[in-house]
């Protein structure tokens, strides 16, 4: 794999809120093209602000921060090879299907292959074609009359059917059942290799995970404790208890590890001042909110 940056950060500092302590601190990465990097971290780690900032969803404003991919801005340059698939994109797609808005096609009640068809799939048919074998979808299944589940599937075959270069997911593959998650994850791998793409991937899945990524990161209250490694990682230690040369492939006892020692690092700082999370034993509720709860408890 040529070592050329295809997804460079530098020095990125991002706050949702100016008032609010940073949700991403001191970012800096650099991923060579052709790399599928697996982000790994708790909730609210920074993954999704980070996907999104590269996406270029989020501003940022922080002095000397740079954020280029192919050597480009992302914010002042248009990536024409750069697709984004998040959460936000299903409640996106659900708003436009609602809504009948945007599209002439897009009337409520949409059939999947007009839908397919009105973002290019008639442009790009053979990966259109191929996906849809893949991730078994019925073209004419009608968009307001299929389970989430289906319907995720159609919209990541309408989010991967034009070639990318640089593919951003946030965590797209909950909804699906195991066969149709594994043949994904197989055609982006086989796909990325053959067109030296790059994907950032965010999943808190790692079933099935071992043999897809070439690198993995550990993400931590915004900041990376463990920048993009390549994968296996020799430079880690295997799990407790694992000297098996197979188990050291394997992500999951690796991830459960880094997020323990997160909830280890977070009680530490919690014992030092910061604010708790979790039960709040010895702190009884005021005996004029019991009462107000007792009156308005509508569980009962
Ligand atoms: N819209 C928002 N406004 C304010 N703060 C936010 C917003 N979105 C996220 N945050 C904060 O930013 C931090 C990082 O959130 P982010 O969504 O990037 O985490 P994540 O690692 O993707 O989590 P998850 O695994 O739950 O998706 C969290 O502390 C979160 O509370």
């Amino acid at each position: 794999m040529a070592s050329v940056s295809e997804i460079l950060v530098q020095n990125l500092t991002y706050h949702h809120d100016p008032s609010a302590p940073a949700s991403l601190s001191d970012i800096n990465i650099d991923l060579p093209k052709g790399s599928r990097t697996i982000l790994i971290g708790a909730n609210g780690a920074g993954k999704s602000t980070l996907l999104q900032i590269l996406a270029g969803k989020r501003l940022v404003t922080s002095e000397g921060a740079q954020i280029l991919i192919q050597g480009r801005d992302v914010f002042r340059q248009s990536l024409p090879g750069v697709t984004y698939l998040g959460t936000e994109w299903k409640v996106l797609t659900e708003a436009i299907v609602a809504s009948g808005a945007m599209n002439p096609v897009v009337r409520g009640d949409i059939v999947v292959e007009h839908l397919l068809n009105s973002v290019g799939g008639y442009r790009h048919k053979e990966r259109r074609d191929y996906l849809l074998d893949i991730l078994d979808v019925d073209l004419d299944w009608h968009m307001h009359a299929i389970s989430d589940g289906e319907r995720r599937r159609v919209q990541l075959c309408m989010g991967l059917m034009q070639p990318w270069d640089v593919l951003l997911l946030d965590e797209v593959t909950v909804d699906l059942d195991v066969q149709v998650r594994d043949d994904l994850l197989s055609f982006l791998k086989e796909d990325g290799e053959c067109r030296s793409a790059t994907i950032l991937y965010a999943t808190h899945i790692f079933d099935g995970l071992n043999e897809f990524p070439t690198h993995i990161a550990h993400m931590r209250f915004g900041s990376f404790v463990t920048n993009p490694i390549p994968w296996p990682a020799s430079t880690i230690d295997p799990p407790v208890g694992n000297n098996v040369g197979v188990l050291d492939r394997a992500l999951f006892p690796i991830a459960l590890r880094w997020l323990r020692e997160d909830r280890e690092y977070r009680r530490v700082l919690e014992s030092a001042g910061r604010r708790t999370r979790g039960a709040r034993r010895g702190q009884a509720l005021p005996s004029s909110s019991e009462e107000f709860y007792r009156k308005y408890d509508y569980s009962h």
